[in-house]
């Protein structure tokens, strides 16, 4: 099984501990987003994964391997990060090429992921002449190239069109379809909600959260029930009877709060009330999000009070 894999993985720079104890793992067949605020510790969780920098203690593999021990590593792991920008002065496809050649991959290769990543028609202009879209796309190509069984990308819409974002959020789907292991990190949460199944959530160095995403979705955001009826003081009386708090807006629309669909839908018919609308409101991602982020900062920063003598 392909699974990336950190367990106990720490990296301090000097007296800044930026990933501290961490242990997950990633399997496949999903899409695993990866979140957390700036400086949690992504991109160098990442960078450990990759062989890129070395833990202070801990492991990261990659199908139980170090990634810096697998020969030929565009076949075994594909990888977008920032850093990873291709020099200029080539062409996009002789980029590739050169990728391409040392790790034994075919030519034919190149083309197919030049067009698969839309650039087929730009691919014999330098790089330097690309947009940032432009650029990303030829990472991810970059990252497909050895039909790997792992990809991780960091920050993958950065840059594309609408258009972009689209085919981001259906290549990430499809590759998890196809069973392989998928980890993309996001500060765009609609972004991630639209194509991550999985989460995993840092905060200043340590996992904060390693769940499905509809779970963290529904520990941490209220479900609420929207209803509009013909006769609103009876449907106030009927739900106050039964114990939920309700508000009306200026149309005449109820909110519900912690309240599902299928309750409310039950005691407006045993009631006989006629309904001219009823919706779950459902949570999103940014709301669960800085629920958890906002609990944690205020956990960490709140500082010690001092001892009266
Ligand atoms: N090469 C480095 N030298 C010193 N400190 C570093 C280095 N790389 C990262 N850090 C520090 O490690 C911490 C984690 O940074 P990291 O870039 O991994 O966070 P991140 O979650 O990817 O943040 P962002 O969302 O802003 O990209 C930060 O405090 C950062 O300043």
């Amino acid at each position: 099984m392909t699974s990336i894999d950190t367990q106990d993985l720490t990296k301090e720079y000097g007296s800044n501990r930026a990933v501290d104890h961490l242990t997950f793992r990633v399997l496949p067949g999903r899409v695993t987003g990866f979140l957390g605020p700036n400086g949690a510790g992504k991109s160098t969780t990442l960078r450990l994964v990759l062989g890129l920098d070395r833990p202070t203690s801990g492991t990261a593999t990659v199908g139980g391997r170090a990634y810096a021990t697998l020969d030929e590593p565009l076949r075994h792991v594909g990888a977008l990060l920032d850093a990873q920008a291709p020099h200029g002065s080539r062409t996009a496809r002789d980029h590739l090429r050169a990728l391409a050649a040392g790790n034994r991959i075919g030519a034919g290769r190149v083309d197919e992921v030049l067009e698969e990543a839309g650039l087929a028609s730009v691919a014999r202009r330098r790089v330097k002449t690309y947009s940032l879209g432009m650029r990303q796309r030829l990472g991810i190509a970059a990252a497909l190239l050895g039909d790997p069984p792992v990809v991780l990308l960091d920050e993958p819409s950065n840059g594309l069109d609408p258009e972009g974002i689209i085919w981001i959020r259906e290549l990430l789907r499809r590759l998890a379809r196809e069973g392989r292991t998928v980890l993309v990190s996001s500060h765009l949460m609609n972004e991630t909600a639209s194509f991550a199944d999985h989460l995993i959530v840092l905060g200043r160095g340590r996992l904060l959260a390693d769940t499905p995403m509809r779970d963290f979705i529904h520990a941490r955001v209220e479900p609420r029930v929207r209803v509009r009826t013909t006769d609103g003081p009876a449907l106030r009386g009927l739900l106050t009877r039964h114990g939920y708090e309700a508000s009306e807006d200026d149309e005449g629309r109820w909110t519900v709060h912690h309240a599902r669909v299928e309750d409310i839908g039950r005691l407006a018919s045993d009631a006989g009330l006629p309904l001219l609308e009823l919706s779950a409101e459902e949570g999103t991602l940014e709301q669960a999000y800085l629920d958890l982020t906002a609990a944690e900062a205020e956990f960490t920063s709140t500082p010690a009070q001092p001892q009266e003598a």
